[in-house]
């Protein structure tokens, strides 16, 4: 990718363009628009040791009360190696009546009123929203990912902005790269693609994004705010709004219903519990040392797994008619692809398509929501600023 600011552009989305669907759920879809995703990103074990490393030198004795600083490492599903893989869904017999959620149409309706919105702001103040993303090093998964958000903006009229930066920069530079978006006022909203490389201290480049356009809702403060029910986050991750948009969008009751989220990491796992509890449901978190995740799972009306681990929740952790949200990607070795690998999510879809009542699909559940959040992150902060909006984005 050049090193240059990507083009703004202002692709108008077609007129044709199917609208929302009417019904009992239409009302949800302006909120979906002002509202503001994705997968646990599973950094390589290596990776994750080597900042363990790290964070165990910048952590006083003091912290002990906070819990032991040890990664999250998940074990291999038992028995992986002696399982055969699921079989694909080409002539499996289901006997299910699972709704299949589509996440990719959900997605398109979405970025159908976030255009229509931003057409409205061009005509009223002059200006689009413009979203800053800063890329360091060379992952090819962070590469697509940052592709996608860029044509997002492309499809709905947002400008967006690309740093591209060496993987052995130093963090100042990357710093240094996120306060000149902080300065610009053409940028409403700003990420940082994550992972970041290990020798990089990801709290504090998070940290430098100014509150009021951290889009990604990583800052401590959002965080924070996220997790206290009497205050508002200016902005939540996209990927926990993600989780919920979609929920809510099928109709699934959330209050009093017992969810278990698999993951914990900042940018799934932990917001989406929190935004869980906003919704009034019980939450039960699993994570690598729960030691009996497939029990707490098989009690879930809804789970939600956000682990990076392919295939990890089976049949078997599912009760009947539960409502399952696979927020994974992760890439596995398939000889018959062009590519030698595809994506498949944390749940062993094949499976649990029997089981569930509704399930996300991988590709094409939760990841193309999660971009289409930020781009509804995006739209809120421009908001703010030119003074058309008068309070925080409404959860
Ligand atoms: N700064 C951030 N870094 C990361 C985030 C994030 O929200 N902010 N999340 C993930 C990666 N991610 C977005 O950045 C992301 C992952 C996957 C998808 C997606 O659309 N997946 C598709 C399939 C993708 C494919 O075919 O290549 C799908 O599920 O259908 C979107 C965004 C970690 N880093």
């Amino acid at each position: 990718m050049g090193g240059a600011a990507a083009a703004a552009a202002v692709a108008l989305l077609a007129a044709t363009r199917r609208r929302p669907a009417a019904g009992p759920l239409a009302f949800l879809l302006p909120r979906a628009a002002r509202a503001g995703l994705h997968e646990a990103a599973a950094p390589a074990a290596e990776e994750e040791k080597g900042r363990t490393r790290r964070r165990r030198r910048r952590r006083s004795s003091s912290s002990r009360l906070l819990g032991p600083d040890i990664p999250d490492t998940w074990d291999s599903p038992p028995r992986a190696a002696a399982r055969p893989s699921p079989p694909s869904g080409a002539g499996v017999d289901y006997d299910s009546t699972a709704t299949i959620i589509d996440g990719k149409s959900v997605a398109e309706d979405i970025r159908f009123q976030i255009a229509e919105e931003v057409r409205q702001m061009k005509n009223a103040v002059g200006h689009v929203p413009g979203l800053a993303v800063v890329l360091v090093g060379d992952r090819r998964d962070s590469e697509s990912y940052v592709r996608y958000k860029i044509k997002g903006c492309e499809e709905v009229g947002i400008k967006s902005l690309l740093a591209e930066l060496p993987g052995n920069c130093t963090e100042d530079v990357v710093v240094d790269s996120v306060s000149r978006f902080n300065e610009d006022p053409s940028v409403h909203g700003i990420l940082v693609q994550l992972p970041l490389p290990q020798h990089m201290d990801e709290e504090r480049i998070l940290s430098a994004i100014s509150l009021e356009k951290d889009v990604d809702g990583f800052h401590p403060l959002n965080v924070g705010n996220l997790a206290l029910r009497s205050r508002k986050p200016l902005f939540v991750p996209c990927a926990a709004k993600a989780c919920l948009e979609l929920l809510l969008q099928s109709g699934i009751e959330l209050m009093g219903k017992h969810v278990t989220v698999i993951g914990r990491s900042k940018v799934v796992g932990l917001p989406t519990s929190l935004l869980l509890q906003r919704h009034h449901a019980t939450v039960s978190i699993i994570h690598a040392f729960t030691t009996n995740p497939e029990e707490i799972t098989r009690q879930s009306d809804i789970v939600i797994s956000a682990a990076g681990v392919a295939n990890l929740v089976r049949g078997s952790w599912l009760k009947k008619g539960a409502v399952v949200i696979d927020v994974g990607t992760n890439p596995i070795e398939d000889p018959t692809s062009d590519y030698g690998y595809r994506l498949t999510g944390d749940v062993c879809f094949e499976e649990a398509v029997k089981l569930a009542s509704a399930i996300t699909p991988v590709p094409g559940g939760v990841g193309p929501v999660t971009i289409a959040m930020l781009l509804a992150n995006t739209l809120d902060s421009a908001k703010l600023a030119y003074g058309l909006a008068t309070e925080s984005p409404e959860l």
